[in-house]
């Protein structure tokens, strides 16, 4: 994972260079972590890709609810976005993201047809904030196909483009942007999740936000991993934290209960979870 500090000076070295690849390709596939689809994107994106056709990659889906998955893909399309939920990890569903690139630029795809090229090559590359998956999207996209198509004109020399399917080039390293903490919950999803390691929250913050989340959204999870019954349930999150501190060993170690709990959720001990719903008004996704 890669751990940055994003000082002002990097956000703008890092958003100059994303802009200037993006002219290169013809479609920009945005890699989002399905457990947070809204909190994992920056959305100065939006801005940077100036018009260009873009494919939502909700990759991580199997962590993520499977229902929550498919209201966030509903919500996509009802916003006329394409979008696609993979795990790249596993390989799963990755054929698609062709697919769906060759369907979106069709029109764009038939022109050159049209102009006696033959197999018109979709050029494509993945952006989005650390540890999302893009380069594991990436190395699976290639797999089959590690082999270099060399430069193009009016790429900078050390760019190589990939050959990831029979018409689809992907640049050869991803766009990396830096998450955006519009707000605090922004960034208590982000650090619950595991999306981002790092953070300005200390983990009691983070743990005491995340049970009350699971609390409320996610109860039976809870009532399943620790044992619990209505009446933990009904407790309010602090004493509950404390509760579990007690009945895990932990004792007055609440750091410690913090830092199990965290994990747990990280590591999936509670299930398949999404942190955020799409907003009935999700003008822009
Ligand atoms: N469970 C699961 N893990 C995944 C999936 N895709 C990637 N990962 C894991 O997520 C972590 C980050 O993946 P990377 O491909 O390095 O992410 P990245 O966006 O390239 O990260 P940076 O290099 O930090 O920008 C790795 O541990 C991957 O194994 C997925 O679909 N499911």
């Amino acid at each position: 994972m890669t751990n940055i500090n994003w000082f002002p000076g990097h956000m703008q070295k890092a958003r100059r260079e994303v802009a200037e690849r993006i002219k290169q390709v013809d479609i920009v596939f945005e890699v989002v972590d399905a457990r947070v689809p809204e909190s994992s994107r920056n959305p100065m994106l939006l801005s940077m890709l100036n018009q260009k056709p873009r494919i939502a990659i909700l990759n991580k889906a199997d962590l993520a609810d499977p229902n929550r998955t498919k209201q966030w893909l509903a919500a996509y399309q009802a916003a006329g976005q394409s979008a696609l939920a993979i795990d790249a990890q596993h390989a799963n569903r990755l054929q698609q993201v062709a697919q769906l690139a060759t369907q979106q630029l069709a029109d764009k795809i038939a022109r050159k047809k049209a102009r006696g090229i033959k197999n018109p090559h979709i050029r494509a590359m993945c952006i989005g904030i650390p540890n999302v998956g893009k380069s594991t999207i990436l190395n699976r996209l290639v797999h089959k196909n590690i082999a270099v198509t060399g430069n193009r004109p009016g790429v900078t020399k050390n760019q190589q483009w990939l050959k990831a399917g029979d018409n689809l080039d992907l640049l050869d390293t991803p766009g990396i942007l830096w998450p955006k903490f519009e707000n605090q919950q922004v960034g208590l999803r982000l650090a619950l999740s595991g999306a981002i390691a790092d953070t300005v929250f200390n983990d009691d913050d983070v743990a005491l936000w995340g049970l009350e989340y699971f609390m409320r959204e996610y109860p039976a999870r809870l009532r399943k991993a620790y044992g619990l019954n209505d009446a933990d349930l009904a407790l309010a999150p602090n004493d509950l934290m404390v509760h579990l501190s007690d009945k895990l060993g932990f004792g007055e170690e609440y750091d410690r209960m913090a830092t199990r709990f965290i994990n747990d959720v990280r590591k999936g001990e509670l299930g398949r979870y999404t942190l955020e719903v799409p907003e009935a008004d999700h003008a822009d996704a």
